[in-house]
């Protein structure tokens, strides 16, 4: 899998009126199995960048292309198939689904991605995010910390080929987070999927292949940082 970024504009906009352009990005690539990590102060557009790349919003112009499909030119169903099919997502906020296990979640991811549920595969992931023993628990009976595992679990279930990962250490304390973080690492090697990761930690980025700062290639940073 390989990402080509080329003059993406997003703009959104403003509750009191007009528009604000968050994102005015001449080019911004991966390669295949590289690991990059995304830092850039709060506010500057990290998130709505991954959420395009996700196909989860749509830019004013320019090009998304993983491999060679050209993302900007799919309606939002065909934006849904090629994240189901290439693409995980660490969201901040988890987003399991309450009603249902660690196991049923992590099933889920699966059933998003290759349509066919793969039992063994999804115990085979809890067990190495370390929740073999909580698979029947729901969201509400796991800590913070779990339901993040299991969440990373999940975007790991449909074998994608490119894993975005939105400050998954935000939420658990720093040893919790090391760990996380070297399971995401560790896990996105094995299968061989390209990392994007956000981070605020440069500690955190100074370990992944390459580290982006969003500011510096994001041409509407003093715009957007002067809201
Ligand atoms: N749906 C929306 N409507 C209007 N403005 C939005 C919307 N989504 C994001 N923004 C604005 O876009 C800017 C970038 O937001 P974004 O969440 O991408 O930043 P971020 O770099 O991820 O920040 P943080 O590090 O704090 O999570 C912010 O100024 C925000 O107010």
């Amino acid at each position: 899998m390989t990402l080509a970024i080329t003059d993406l504009i997003k703009t959104f906009a403003q509750p009191g009126g007009g528009s604000l352009t968050v994102l005015d990005v001449p080019t911004f690539n991966i390669a295949a199995g590289e690991q990059v990590a995304l830092i850039g102060q709060s506010g500057g557009g990290k998130t709505t960048l991954l959420h395009l790349i996700a196909g989860l919003l749509a830019p004013d112009s320019g090009s998304i292309k993983i491999d060679s499909i050209e993302l900007t030119k799919l309606s939002e169903e065909g934006r849904d198939r090629v994240r189901a099919s290439s693409v995980g997502y660490v969201f901040q906020t988890f987003n399991l689904l309450p009603a249902f296990t660690a196991i049923e979640n992590v099933r889920l991811g699966m059933t998003f991605g290759h349509g066919k549920q793969d039992a063994k595969r999804a115990t085979e992931l809890l067990g190495r995010v370390g929740l073999a023993d909580r698979a029947n628990y729901k969201p509400s009976q796991l800590s913070v910390g779990q339901q993040q595992r299991v969440a990373i679990a999940r975007a790991l279930a449909g074998k994608p080929k490119l894993l975005l990962a939105d400050e998954p250490t935000a939420n658990v304390d720093p040893n919790s987070a090391e760990n996380v973080l070297e399971l995401i690492r560790q896990s996105c090697q094995d299968e061989q999927i390209a990392l994007l990761m956000v981070t605020h930690s440069m500690d955190v980025a100074n370990r992944f292949d390459r580290v982006e700062k969003l500011d510096e290639i994001n041409r509407a940073f003093s715009n957007a940082a002067s809201h």
